[in-house]
């Protein structure tokens, strides 16, 4: 049976253009209302915008496929900036990489975690509620991962100030080569190097994450070179993420003091706040895959070889999903579903870590902080695929 297949619409606008970053949703609105799928003359891609669509790509890792990057260039024909990851690679390559990491990461490793993240989530917001406002990214969300996640990881004291600044590079590398890019990569090789360092095997504290991967060598079922590349990743991604996650939740919960008060009341919900804040600010908001065959989406016709740009932001958005008040915060709303760890065979594997970061801020801060609101407008980060802030002001009253 042939699907009708239309053309797509062709959009002239930028997604990279700094004044979309700063304030994407209006632009989303009508990339979703162009079509689930549409063409993008900016970028040479693909524009994926609906909640199915994106569903679809995300489920599909042959057709849609991640050994080509997730930038916009296709990495198996001109190199990428550094040897592919677990994001970069596919089954069989990608099977054995990711058994390695869930056999360390899962939730029954992360539950142990609680005892040692507590502490510095009790120091940092018992101070924070003695002031009568402070800075949500700032004080609090830029500090905490930092605090418990290198530790958890097992690197060493120096070099931790080279984390957040490579975490920029790498996930800036998701995008294309424009000034943002080149502002990440200013003293790319220095955080390179710091990081690499710190994830070598004899850098590693014996009882980390980094020295679990590397028993995982011992067992036969993943190479050093494998081994070296996963304690990168877990580096990569495990600090700009979180403080992203924490920030925009608790932008959101700024702006939202009935959920505040309700959270107060039974502060179980902690979940469902963290799930629908970030559906609404998805820290991880775009990335490609690379279509292998020519295949239909959304009705458009897509060869093989193209590359077709995820909206995560814009599928968690999607009034077809999520009803006509998509763009509000609901607790009536089951957010389970979304998209902003991703779905399918590459699902986040740091998902229990950052949620159970930013359920222990929360269930810290509920206690001590009786109201929270804006104290100014959140400066957005300017960043290829990342929407956090560098800074939500904010006015509490202490419980
Ligand atoms: O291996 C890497 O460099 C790498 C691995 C994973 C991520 N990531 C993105 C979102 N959650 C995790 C980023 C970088």
């Amino acid at each position: 049976m042939t699907t009708s297949t239309h053309e797509p619409a062709v959009l002239a606008e930028d997604p990279f253009d700094p004044a979309i970053i700063a304030n994407p949703y209006p632009f989303l609105a009508r990339l979703r209302d162009a079509g689930p799928v549409s063409w993008l003359e900016a970028t040479g891609s693909y524009a994926v915008a609906g909640y199915e669509e994106v569903y679809e790509v995300l489920t599909d890792f042959e057709t849609y496929c991640s050994s080509g990057g997730l930038g916009p260039r296709d990495i198996r024909k001109d190199a990428g900036w550094r040897p592919p990851s677990i994001l970069e690679s596919d089954p069989p390559i990608h099977t054995v990489m990711r058994r390695a990491l869930t056999g360390v990461i899962n939730p029954g490793t992360v539950r142990a975690l609680r005892g040692p993240f507590t502490p510095p989530a009790v120091e940092l917001t018992t101070e924070l509620a003695g002031r009568p406002g402070f800075d949500v990214i700032k004080d609090l969300a830029e500090k905490y991962p930092l605090r418990v996640f290198p530790d958890a990881v097992g690197i060493p004291d120096e070099g931790r100030e080279h984390l957040l600044p490579y975490g920029n590079m790498v996930f800036n590398a998701f995008g294309p080569e424009n000034y943002i890019f080149q502002q990440a990569f200013a003293h790319g090789d220095e955080h390179a190097a710091a990081v690499m360092k710190s994830c070598a095997r004899e850098s590693l504290d014996d009882a980390g994450f980094g020295a679990r991967i590397w028993d995982k060598v011992g067992e036969g079922l993943i190479t050093e070179q494998q081994a070296t590349l996963l304690v990168r990743a877990l580096l990569s991604a495990g600090v700009d993420t979180t403080v992203f996650g924490i920030g925009n939740t608790l932008s959101v919960l700024s702006r939202n003091p009935q959920a505040w008060a309700r959270l107060r009341e039974n502060p179980t919900l902690a979940k469902f706040a963290v799930d629908e804040a970030l559906r609404l600010e998805s820290p991880f908001q775009k990335f490609h895959r690379t279509v292998t065959v020519d295949t239909t989406l959304g009705g458009v016709r897509i060869p093989a070889g193209s590359k077709v740009l995820l909206f995560i932001g814009a599928a968690n958005r999607d009034p077809r999903k999520w009803g006509d008040d998509a763009d509000t915060f609901s607790f009536e709303r089951s957010s389970s579903g979304h998209v902003a760890f991703g779905m399918g065979l590459h699902q986040c594997v740091g998902q229990p870590i950052a949620r159970l970061e930013m359920e222990i801020v929360l269930q810290e801060l509920l206690p001590r902080i009786a109201t929270i609101e804006p104290a100014g407008e959140p400066v957005p980060i300017i960043h290829n695929v990342l929407r956090g802030f560098e800074s939500v002001p904010v006015r509490i009253t202490a419980a």
